[in-house]
């Protein structure tokens, strides 16, 4: 869908205000252009002197109505942005994770700040667009007045310019889509500049290699593939200019050869399409803008954040109060792009009940975290389903499905704000955990607010368990919670606060390869290459993982 189709999809009214407003704008400098064609035609001065009260009376329409159409649309065009702003975040709220993953972040910031500032641009130039289309219009209107068949002649040859203009213009729109590919590379190179800002300070020839062969290249093809767009749109649009005064010249020297037409209506013609170079010049100058604007919707688009698309449905519900959750021939697959490679999860059966302790171990890459996306309904399952007491889980109630649990991911965020936590007595126990994980001397806890985020990667995730801890949900999900604590911290974890919390009648689903803790599990599952290899209902047995 194009921006300006989903512009006035998103806000009607005030777009038909605004394009009424531009249409009077444009009417009223075609009447200027009719006035002043007369005045130029008429017999005597006095005569001419009778058109001067019509003559500004339109100019300073022409003056009124450009300042209220353009800070109508000015108004309209602060919404619009700030609606599809907020609209785009929400898209990715709610967005597949396993969509937002294959994206990666590189890509999905380009959407946020260059699609945006791109769309941000466009919605910008649309008020000059609509005014000069109003114009370019209404100065028709009036040629049609002056003569039909001549109208005729000068749109066959208007639309030879816009002929000649399309196939350049086609090779820019694709220049734009190169260019925009680049700037995802682009991207991806700044991550690495600030990710692995360690490894390329301590090894200087592989800074200058990242500089020399990836950076530097990648940003020069943007620059050239920008320079040759624009060199292009140069062309066109002076081609554009050039061709203003071919359709001159036709009505001039080519008309009068082929009909007998009044030398009165070839002036007026030849000034009014002089009068329609400024449109049509603004016309050709916008063009870039709304190409440009096509590309980042299309781009949108492809990480499956389309505008255009409706919201999410409301959620169904989840029984909240439930008994077993269970995993029917659940499978999974990711596909890499670059080399053909896949790996697939599943197809997994087996269920958890409330108050259980699971642990769930495995080699690395065996598909553990994957196991736990799928658990918590972060990915749905390609095959299979997920069942909470029966109830199958659907796109129609995974988002309730998904605020059963609370978990600690091996990559996690930590959110200085207790975010969602609003409730009696937050502090108080955010206190107590605090002492608990022995932190009290760190950090602390004021109006909703972690005092600080910035400590060690093990006190990070001590905090992260805070946060999980205050969230109070029936499920917890830790993958590799312990790796990183020392052994202090582990013992604490495996023998006080997961007892702890399955005491409390929660599920605790737990990716350990600690095998000194095993034993402490009421079930052990294990995976091998994506594959279940214990069964359900075995009892623990220390594994080596
Ligand atoms: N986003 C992804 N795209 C493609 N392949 C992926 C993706 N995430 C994981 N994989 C692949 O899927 C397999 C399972 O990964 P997963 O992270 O689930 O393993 P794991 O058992 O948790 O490993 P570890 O113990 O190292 O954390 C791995 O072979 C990995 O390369």
């Amino acid at each position: 869908m194009s921006l300006l189709a989903l512009l006035f999809q998103k806000s009607k009214l005030p777009i038909i205000l605004a394009a009424l407003l531009g249409i009077l704008t444009g009417a009223c400098s075609a009447a200027l252009v009719a006035v002043m064609n007369q005045a130029l035609t008429s017999r005597t001065v006095a005569d001419a002197l009778t058109l001067m009260p019509a003559f500004l009376g339109f100019a300073v329409a022409v003056l009124v109505l450009r300042i209220v159409s353009q800070m109508q649309l000015s108004s309209m065009q602060q919404v619009a942005l700030l609606d599809l702003r907020l609209s785009l975040c929400r898209r990715m709220l709610e967005a597949p994770l396993s969509k937002l993953e294959s994206a990666g972040p590189h890509k999905l910031l380009a959407a946020l700040t260059e699609d945006i500032a791109v769309i941000n641009s466009t919605i910008s130039v649309i008020p000059g667009v609509i005014i000069c289309l109003a114009t370019l219009a209404g100065c028709l209107v009036y040629l049609a007045w002056l003569s039909g068949p001549l109208l005729m002649m000068i749109l066959a040859v208007i639309a030879v310019v816009m002929a000649s203009v399309a196939i350049p213009n086609r090779y820019a729109y694709s220049q734009f889509y190169k260019r925009r590919e680049s700037q995802d590379a682009l991207y991806s190179n700044f991550r690495t500049l600030i990710d692995g800002a360690k490894e390329l300070q301590l090894h200087h020839a592989r800074s200058e290699d990242f500089f020399n062969k990836e950076l530097k290249p990648t940003a020069e093809e943007v620059s050239r593939v920008s320079l040759t767009t624009n060199n292009l749109f140069i062309i066109t649009g002076s081609w554009g200019g050039f061709m203003v005064m071919a359709v001159i010249a036709v009505i001039l020297f080519g008309v009068p050869r082929f009909q007998t037409v009044e030398m009165s209506t070839l002036a007026a013609y030849a000034l009014v399409v002089l009068y329609l170079q400024q449109p049509l010049d603004g016309l050709m100058n916008q063009w870039p803008a709304l190409s440009r604007s096509h590309v980042a919707m299309k781009k949108l688009e492809k990480l499956g954040l389309s505008l255009a698309d409706p919201e999410p449905p409301a959620d169904g519900a989840v029984p909240t109060k439930f008994e077993r959750v269970e995993l029917v021939d659940i499978t999974h697959t990711y596909y890499r792009e670059q080399d053909g490679a896949t790996f697939t999860l599943g197809p997994i059966n087996t269920m958890m009940r409330r108050g259980e302790l699971v642990f769930l171990v495995g080699g690395n890459g065996s598909g553990k975290t994957t196991l736990a996306k799928l658990l918590t309904g972060l990915y749905s399952p390609e095959k299979g389903e997920l069942r909470v007491d029966g109830v199958p889980i659907t796109a129609a109630n995974r988002r309730s499905y998904r605020q059963l649990f609370s978990s600690v991911f091996f990559d996690f965020h930590l959110f200085e704000r207790m975010l969602g936590l609003d409730q009696p007595g937050l502090e108080e126990k955010a206190k107590g955990f605090l002492s608990r994980l022995q932190l009290q001397h760190k950090v602390r806890v004021e109006d909703g607010k972690l005092s600080t985020v910035s400590l060690s990667q093990g006190q990070r995730k001590r905090l992260a368990l805070l946060t999980s801890f205050l969230e109070d949900r029936p499920i917890y999900v830790f993958d590799e919670w312990a790796a990183d604590q020392d052994p202090l911290f582990r013992e604490l974890f495996y023998r006080e606060m997961l007892p702890a919390l399955k005491n409390q009648g929660k599920l605790v689903f737990v990716i350990s390869h600690d095998d000194r803790y095993f034993h402490l599990a009421d079930r052990l599952l294990k995976l091998e290459s994506g594959q279940l290899v214990s069964m359900p209902d075995t009892a623990p047995t220390a594994v080596s993982a």
